[in-house]
């Protein structure tokens, strides 16, 4: 169904992308049902103090009904929908996991960004497995080295592929969906996670 996986060549990083996970009518599908019936809330965010609207929507599923806290946000879940839940035993599969949340973004246009972070937080337990699916317009994922931040490389997330990043990755790199001035369209990316 899918094409050829790419393996990146990261020391201490395990990142592996499937172009056309989905294929294209099912992700124009999804895209569709997702951006109408997900709940997407605006959260806000406190930077020294600040208080600013994340650049980007959100929205939690979870079959456990823990919530997830992550940059001072504490997201409670939603439980998951019937095309959630297709598309959840779909990237099961492949990652060889069961996981118990769906982390949502909705990139509203190029000014919407994530910006650099690992995904670390305790609950996640040490070596997580992130599987991360992308639908609508495609946007640059970039990668860096925590210790050497001059070590970076950037990848492309299509319509309907799936990002895996296992092992160590996340101790050792961070990840960010940078700005662009570029016109882009909607993106929906579905982070799922292990939740302890
Ligand atoms: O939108 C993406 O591809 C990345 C999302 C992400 O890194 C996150 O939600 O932790
Ligand atoms: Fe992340």
């Amino acid at each position: 169904m899918f094409q050829e996986k790419l393996v990146l060549d990261l020391p201490q990083g395990n990142v592996i992308y499937y172009p056309l996970f989905f294929s294209m009518e099912e992700a124009d599908q999804y895209f569709q049902v997702l951006k109408e019936k997900v709940p997407w809330q605006l959260d806000q965010i406190k930077v020294f103090g600040k208080t600013y609207d994340q650049p980007r929507l959100t929205s939690l599923f979870a079959n456990n009904g823990k919530s997830y806290s992550y940059s001072g946000i504490t997201m409670t879940p939603n439980t998951f929908s019937p095309e959630l839940l297709q598309i959840k035993r779909k990237v099961e599969e492949m990652a060889g996991t069961d996981f118990t949340t769906c982390l949502l973004n909705l990139y509203r246009d190029g000014k919407d960004s994530n910006g650099w972070h690992a995904d670390d937080e305790k609950e996640l337990g040490k070596n997580p497995i992130i599987a991360s699916v992308s639908f609508g317009a495609s946007r640059y994922f970039h990668l860096r080295y925590k210790s050497d931040k001059a070590k970076k490389h950037k990848i492309l997330l299509e319509h309907g592929s799936l990002l895996l990043m296992q092992g160590e990755t996340q101790h050792f790199w961070q990840h960010q969906i940078a700005k662009t001035a570029k016109k882009v369209g909607e993106r929906i990316n579905l982070t799922f996670r292990v939740i302890h």
